[in-house]
């Protein structure tokens, strides 16, 4: 029940890995971006929402439909959804690489992108094939993307109907060591008024552009978690600032799912290995390749020496 068939594609791993460089180049050149925590972080959740409408076929819809295959988060109808909210950013960031590759589909270009900031950030090495496509904004998918506000019943749901289990829910939640929450969205160069955020805020973590297990040490070691007292959407904190959603806290609140953070916090190559599976599955979700498809897995701008 793959709705969408990938297209041979002409184009062979060294030309993505020009377009992985420019990118990579971007978000080292541009580190200012969201005081200092960079582009990555915002990319990785472009990315993640452009693939997370995939709905799997069921009782109430016969055929599977969403996911990346098409690009449709390009079109305002999705990006305008508000669980989208701030990832205009992204948007304007990804056209200035696309100026400059066109060749490239928009279903492509947004989870290399993705890939690329994982592995800028110290992530593990995510595989990545090409072939998706351009969709009309008749295609675009809105109301799919989970709410911050519930509870894990609520978590394990929503990704059963992408096609996740409990494991691979934790390992994804897992990039929540990366980047922050905004009320308002981190201004543009050149921007005036700053375009809504999710409404949530943050202090970061200590390393917000690192990819590490710190989000499920967080968790797991951290006594000090209470709800914030503000007039913003209910959120924890800790001691030190720190935040946690409220379906981040669930992850802990559930006892099948704190096994597995408790398994994270104990174990980073762990939490590596799997999430590296985990998040190609994401970003392919829906679509279905030609056998003879590679598996592209790029280098990083260190080991190339750029
Ligand atoms: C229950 C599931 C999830 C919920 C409710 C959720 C919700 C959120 C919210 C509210 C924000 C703050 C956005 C902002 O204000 O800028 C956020 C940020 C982020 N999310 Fe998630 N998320 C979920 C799962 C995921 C997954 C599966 C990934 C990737 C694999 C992911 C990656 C990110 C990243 C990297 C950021 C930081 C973005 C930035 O700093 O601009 N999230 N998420
Ligand atoms: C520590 C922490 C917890 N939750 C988050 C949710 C979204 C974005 C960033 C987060 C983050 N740095």
């Amino acid at each position: 029940n793959t709705p969408f068939h990938a297209e041979k594609v002409s184009h062979v791993e060294g030309d993505y890995q020009k377009i992985y460089n420019a990118i990579a180049e971007a978000i080292r050149d541009n580190d200012e971006y969201d005081d200092y925590i960079g582009w990555g972080p915002v990319l990785v959740r472009y990315a993640w929402h452009s693939s997370g409408t995939y709905a799997q076929a069921s009782s109430g819809c016969p055929h599977a439909t969403g996911g990346s295959f098409g690009g449709t988060i390009r079109w305002p109808k999705e990006l305008g959804d508000g669980a989208n909210n701030g990832l205009q950013n992204a948007e304007w960031f990804m056209k200035k690489i696309h100026d400059k590759f066109d060749w490239i589909s928009w279903g492509d270009l947004v989870t290399l992108g993705g890939v690329t900031a994982i592995q800028e950030m110290g992530g593990p090495k995510i595989g990545w094939r090409a072939g998706r496509k351009e969709l009309s904004a008749d295609n675009a998918m809105t109301s799919r993307l989970p709410d911050a506000s519930k509870d894990a019943d609520y978590v394990r749901h929503l990704f059963a109907r992408m096609g996740f289990e409990d494991r691979e829910v934790v390992s994804l939640i897992g990039a929540h060591a990366l980047g922050s929450c905004h009320v308002y969205a981190p201004l543009l160069p050149g921007q005036k008024k700053p375009i809504p955020g999710s409404g949530y805020t943050n202090r970061w973590t200590a390393s917000p552009n690192y990819f590490t297990n710190e989000f499920f040490k967080l968790l797991v070691d951290d006594k000090s978690w209470h709800w914030k007292e503000w007039d913003g959407p209910k959120q924890w904190e800790n001691k030190d600032g720190l935040m946690m959603l409220p379906t981040d806290m669930a992850l802990v609140q559930d006892p099948k799912y704190k096994k597995i953070v408790e398994m994270y916090a104990k174990d980073q190559d762990l939490f590596f290995k799997d999430f590296a599976k985990d998040f190609q599955k994401l970003l392919e979700l829906g679509i279905e390749y030609p056998k003879e498809t590679k598996t592209f897995y790029f280098k990083t701008l260190d080991e190339q020496n750029i």
